[in-house]
């Protein structure tokens, strides 16, 4: 039996503004009891709850462990983020040159909340899966606006072009509001034949190119596996034969879906990208919206990872299938629903700290443009 810990009388603390009992009262015993030997008493904590942006700290969960803190516009330093990646960019960036690294779309974004399990955990979400069709599979995005969709594709970006070298990594993205352009400097940005692949799909024609393109990548990959008795991108690393992991990116889905030269062109190209993950090409799709007449049926069913932010009680039901509560809302705060059909509620992580909007923009850019090691 565990006892009942022994709270020495002290002093009351001086405190700025009346608190509530019960929360003074459990500050003194956090005090004097602490984590340490609760745990040694068999006693574990309540998870401290996922980091929130609020005005006073904006920014409380970053990819990276920040290099140096930004000062904010005033002038006065900022408050320390937590960081899902427990090292700089900088220290990641000097491991992929040095490790032997393998294909992986394993892709830390952030928190999540296991009340069940008393736990807080990082979120890590795998596009290719380690089971099987039914694992790992493509990742739908769907959020209010302002809810953080986009800045969760510059943390994916962010996380994958440090992680992989652009003979490792290729990226393929459909932008139609121009919110990921920071990353078009990048040589993961070029396919093998020169060509640049970032587009806004809005002219009909910019599209088919688009797609054409993945296509050609998919149906050229099909030939190499087919020629070198190859089941898996791992299988061609490991013998030396370095092609490309490929990363295809739909922005906002919502934008194209009615166009009618484009739904149908867009619908197919969305078909074979899924059917070609085994041979390591992965997609992201991102909208606003959740319902039929935006996003079809079949994508959604298909999307075996998806991410709801702030969304409409009807929309939570779209896409997950069932009622869940609201969360804060927050930019970057929602619910997973994993392979395993598991639902969580997760807080995103920003790719780069920084107190607004406008110098996490300034500072991603600069980033980016850095000549890498
Ligand atoms: N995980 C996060 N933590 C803190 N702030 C965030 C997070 N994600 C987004 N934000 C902030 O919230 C605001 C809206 O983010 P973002 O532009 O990514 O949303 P969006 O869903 O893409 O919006 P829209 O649909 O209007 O394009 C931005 O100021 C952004 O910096």
């Amino acid at each position: 039996m565990v006892q009942t810990p022994i709270v020495p009388h002290t002093q009351p603390t001086v405190m700025s503004k009346p608190q509530p009992f019960f929360e003074a009262a459990i500050e003194r015993i956090c005090s004097v009891y602490t984590q340490d030997s609760a745990r040694k008493d068999g006693i574990y904590y309540w998870p401290e709850p996922l980091p929130t942006p609020d005005q006073q700290q904006p920014d409380p969960l970053v990819l990276f462990y920040p290099e140096q803190s930004l000062t904010t516009h005033t002038g006065m330093e900022q408050q320390e983020c937590e960081a899902v990646i427990p090292m700089t960019r900088r220290e990641v960036l000097e491991r992929r040159s040095r490790d032997n690294i393998r294909p992986s779309m394993q892709i830390p974004l952030g928190l999540t909340d296991k009340p069940a399990e008393q736990q807080r955990e990082t979120l890590l979400i795998n596009l290719h899966g380690t089971g099987g069709d039914e694992t790992g599979g493509p990742l739908l995005i769907a959020g209010a606006q302002h809810s953080g969709k986009a800045t969760t594709l510059q943390t994916i970006l962010f996380w994958l072009t440090t992680r992989f070298l652009p003979e490792q990594l290729h990226c393929a993205i459909l932008d139609p509001f121009a919110e990921l352009t920071h990353f078009q400097s990048l040589p993961h940005l070029y396919n093998s034949n020169g060509d640049a692949c970032w587009s806004t799909g809005h002219a009909d024609e910019q599209l088919r190119h688009f797609a054409e393109s993945v296509q050609a990548e998919i149906q050229q990959r099909r030939t190499t596996f087919s020629q070198q008795h190859a089941q898996t991108l791992a299988q061609l690393w490991s013998q030396g034969m370095i092609l490309p992991q490929i990363l295809v990116v739909i922005s906002n889905y919502q934008f194209f879906a009615e166009r009618t030269a484009t739904a149908m062109p867009l619908k197919k190209l969305v078909q074979s990208v899924i059917e070609a993950r085994t041979l390591g090409i992965y997609l992201v799709i991102t909208s606003t919206e959740t319902n039929q007449r935006y996003i079809p049926q079949e994508i959604i069913n298909q999307c075996s990872t998806k991410i709801g932010l702030n969304l409409k009680d009807q929309q939570r039901r779209e896409l997950f299938g069932s009622t869940l509560l609201s969360t804060e809302a927050v930019p970057g705060r929602g619910w997973i629903q994993t392979p395993e059909r598991r639902i969580q509620e997760i807080q995103l992580a920003l790719p780069i700290n920084g107190t607004n909007e406008s110098l996490r923009d300034v500072e991603l850019k600069r980033e980016l443009l850095q000549p890498t090691l």
